[in-house]
């Protein structure tokens, strides 16, 4: 079948009227990276990443120990992060068009698209009004080492100061991550040691039997 915009439709992926949200998190679980992959093989898919609703660093409280708190809600523009998830969920097409990306509609009916917004983040199941709009949530886990020498290597912006991970960083994502505990039953758990390769073909064929359910129900 031959979309409109001359592209072919990639036939691993069905056509629906399919409004899909997912999720994944844990800090350098390997989020950003599968969420860029999945969002070039989905067509009429793009991303809202958390990191991007970061507070201004002079808004972050420190805690007693001195370090910048930015692993709690607070830190985040969380409602600015929702307005946007809103506007896409009223429209996804013109969503896409505001991102710059090229919508794939499928002949020969415009009811009759697939649209998945793909939401990456560390603390996002932890956002109720956020974390209930999703259709299938993932959790990407790396063991303590991985975690602390991955993100040894990253630069934010502020840089981690000494002991950070130690001292703060690994301590709330253990207290963020109870916080949920009582929802993992939803989970689809990823090892973020896995290749990516071999994640993204998981995930992938995943979603795809995902958006046939979705696309069933509706
Ligand atoms: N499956 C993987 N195997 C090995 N390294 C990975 C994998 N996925 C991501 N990485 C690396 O881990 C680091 C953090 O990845 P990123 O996707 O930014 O994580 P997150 O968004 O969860 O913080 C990057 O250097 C990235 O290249
Ligand atoms: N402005 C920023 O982007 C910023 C600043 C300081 C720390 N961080 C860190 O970002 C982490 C979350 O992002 P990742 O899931 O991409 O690692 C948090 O653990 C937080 O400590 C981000």
């Amino acid at each position: 079948m031959r979309e409109r915009g001359g592209r072919r439709r990639d036939p691993r992926w069905p056509p629906a009227r399919v409004s899909g949200e997912l999720n994944f998190r844990m800090t350098n679980g390997g989020k950003t990276t599968l969420a860029s992959s999945l969002q070039e093989q989905i067509p009429n898919s793009c991303i809202i990443a958390q990191d991007s609703y970061f507070k201004d660093d002079s808004e972050v409280p420190m805690d007693s120990n001195g370090f910048k708190q930015y692993d709690i809600l607070e830190a985040l523009h969380m409602q600015m992060m929702m307005r946007d998830v809103d506007s896409w969920r009223r429209d996804p097409e013109s969503f896409l068009r505001q991102q710059g990306l090229e919508t794939q509609l499928i002949e020969p009916s415009v009811d009759n698209q697939v649209f998945v917004l793909i939401v990456e983040g560390f603390l996002i199941f932890n956002y109720r009004p956020l974390d209930e709009l999703f259709d299938k949530k993932y959790f990407m886990e790396i063991p303590y080492d991985a975690c602390k020498r991955r993100r040894s290597l990253r630069v934010y912006t502020p840089p981690d100061p000494p002991g950070y991970f130690d001292g703060y960083v690994w301590p709330m994502y253990l207290k963020n991550r109870e916080e949920i505990e009582s929802d993992t039953s939803e989970f689809v758990f990823l090892d973020g040691l896995k290749p990516k390769e071999e994640l993204l073909a998981a995930v992938c064929k995943d979603l795809c039997q995902e958006i046939q359910r979705l696309r069933e129900k509706n």
